[in-house]
């Protein structure tokens, strides 16, 4: 898989050499390219923004230097017939490409969401700043053919859209075989095809200032492994319950909506 962020703050993203996926950069699982964005501007300021057309607070990021890098980035020709024509040339041969531009206005980035993205060949994110990027940039690509994903990681507000590249990177790049070192990992988890939170998790000493699962869950240590997963799945049910009702009512739906097609 190959993974390009286009950013004015390509150091934004060197946290990603630290963690999993620059070793897996390193092993040539995943191909990280961080690019700058003012590699693509021509004026000696090196301008990115622009003030609203229309009016109001802030600066707005240039459609002309997106286009350029994400020509380049998406490797597409500059006219519109003939990228039209390497898009589709590019599907037909299986190869998959998505651009990414994270946005406070996207739909809402979730582990179905990583799933997906996880069989994508390529991932290119346009991560921008100030009040966001020319409209026109995502619509350009879309008319284009490009599969492209405007994606929010939750509601609350963000400076730029890197921090949201951080994560969706992560959770995707630990989706793709080989990148984690145990694979198991990735299939008990949080917002698991069950829909269930992840149950608690201890481990040694058994007794712990005072906090003794002897005492507050024998269960873990009778060594009954059926018990234990009974035991754990009740956990993870008690803590959806108590901390995400949403996703409660959604498993609900779902039982209910599966009860009716059965009917
Ligand atoms: N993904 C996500 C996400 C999230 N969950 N919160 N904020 C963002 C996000 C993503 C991209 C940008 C770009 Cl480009 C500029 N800003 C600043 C901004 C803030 C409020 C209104 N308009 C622009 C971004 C915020």
């Amino acid at each position: 898989m190959r993974l390009d962020v286009v950013t004015i703050f390509p150091d934004y993203l060197r946290v990603l050499d630290l963690s999993l996926i620059g070793k897996a950069a390193g092993t040539g699982l995943i191909d990280l390219v961080v690019h700058d964005l003012r590699d693509w501007t021509h004026d000696r300021h090196r301008t990115v923004d622009d003030t609203p057309l229309g009016g109001g607070a802030g600066m707005v990021m240039r459609p002309d230097v997106w286009g350029e890098a994400l020509d380049t980035v998406l490797d597409l020709p500059a006219d519109p017939t003939a990228a039209r024509e390497a898009v589709t040339a590019r599907r037909g041969t299986g190869t998959r490409q998505v651009l990414v531009v994270p946005t406070p206005a996207g739909e809402l980035f979730t582990q179905r969401t990583a799933e997906d993205l996880a069989h994508a060949d390529q991932v290119v994110f346009a991560c921008g700043r100030y009040e966001g990027i020319d409209a026109r940039v995502p619509e350009h690509y879309r008319e284009l053919g490009v599969e492209v994903r405007e994606l929010s990681i939750g509601d609350y507000v963000l400076n730029g859209g890197e921090a949201a590249a951080l994560v969706i990177i992560e959770a995707v790049a630990r989706l793709r075989p080989g990148v984690l070192g145990n694979p198991g990992s990735v299939v008990e988890e949080s917002h698991s095809e069950a829909g269930l939170l992840e149950y608690p998790v201890h481990t040694r000493p058994v007794a712990w200032r005072g906090h003794d699962l002897a005492v507050t869950w024998p269960g873990l240590l009778s060594g009954d492994h059926p018990r234990i997963a009974r035991e754990r799945r009740e956990q993870a049910i008690a803590r959806t319950v108590a901390r995400r009702p949403d996703m409660v009512a959604r498993l609900e739906a779902q039982r209910l909506g599966a009860g009716d097609r059965a009917a």
